[in-house]
């Protein structure tokens, strides 16, 4: 997939490859982040034990600010498959901008579901995948770090749904135009759902738990991502989030026609 090529971006088989490949990315997060317990610390907002002088958020808001910041600056968030957590935050990059051909509609970067992402991810993932409810002072960087990455590829994932939506309503114009100005929000949700593309990926996923998250020379060892958690996280909260994001950018879709 090039950003350059729009052509390229709007091909649903193109989408759905990245989309596996993403699968990956998010499975070696997740097995970072299960070497090391829940670390409540790094959540923690009022009357948090580390203190962050001028900063009302946890550790991990700080970090993840600081880090897009940095990141804005490198031209991250110009990429159309990059949202933003602190979109208020980011700042002008040094390098010159590219400019992207437009393939999403001008309102995209408004669903932004970085929010809801970073609450089920601390509230669900991360008590399924770390080693025990404890803190580990001597790791808070480390955690930090950690859930920076499975946040960011978590949100490149369920943002893609943009992408997904878009191709289906260049494929299917006049059907989703009807249901948009309908606001025919089960429809949408029938039409958008491909239960059989589901299936394979929970079924892929179930293959890649078991072969990743052992080591494969002692397949009787510890393991912490199991089939049964990925299929959960997948299933209850990835595929439901995409679908959102798929919905929120069709209901405006015909503010661009
Ligand atoms: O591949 C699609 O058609 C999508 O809409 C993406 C996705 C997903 O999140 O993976 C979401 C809804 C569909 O039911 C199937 C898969």
């Amino acid at each position: 997939m090039n950003f350059l090529k729009p052509e390229t971006v709007l091909d649903l088989k193109n989408i759905r490859d990245e989309l596996v490949r993403m699968e990956d990315t998010i499975i070696f997060n997740f097995i970072e982040r299960s070497h090391f317990p829940t670390c409540p610390a790094v959540y923690k907002k009022k009357g948090s034990d580390i203190s962050i002088p001028d900063f009302d958020g946890s550790f991990l808001d700080w970090a993840l600010m600081q880090s897009e910041i940095t990141h804005s600056k490198l031209r991250r968030f110009e990429s159309p498959d990059q949202t933003p957590f602190f979109p208020d935050k980011i700042e002008k990059p040094i390098l010159p901008s590219i400019n992207y051909p437009r393939v999403l509609a001008s309102y995209s970067s408004e669903v932004n579901y970085n929010p809801a992402i970073k609450e089920v991810y601390i509230d669900q993932i991360i008590p399924l995948i770390s080693t025990c409810n404890e803190e580990s002072w001597e790791n808070l960087g480390s955690v930090a770090t950690i859930d920076i990455d499975c946040l960011q590829s978590l949100s490149r994932r369920i943002h893609f749904g943009k992408f997904v939506a878009e191709a289906k309503f260049q494929a299917s114009r006049a059907l989703y135009a009807k249901l948009i100005e309908d606001r025919d929000i089960e429809g949408l949700y029938e039409n958008i759902t491909n239960s059989a593309v589901e299936e394979k990926i929970l079924e892929r996923l179930c293959v890649k738990a078991d072969v990743y998250g052992v080591d494969p020379t002692n397949r009787e060892g510890h393991r912490k991502i199991t089939p049964e958690y990925l299929v959960k996280i997948y299933k209850e909260l990835v595929i439901p989030l995409t679908k959102k994001v798929e919905i929120d950018y069709l209901l405006r879709r015909l503010e661009c026609e």
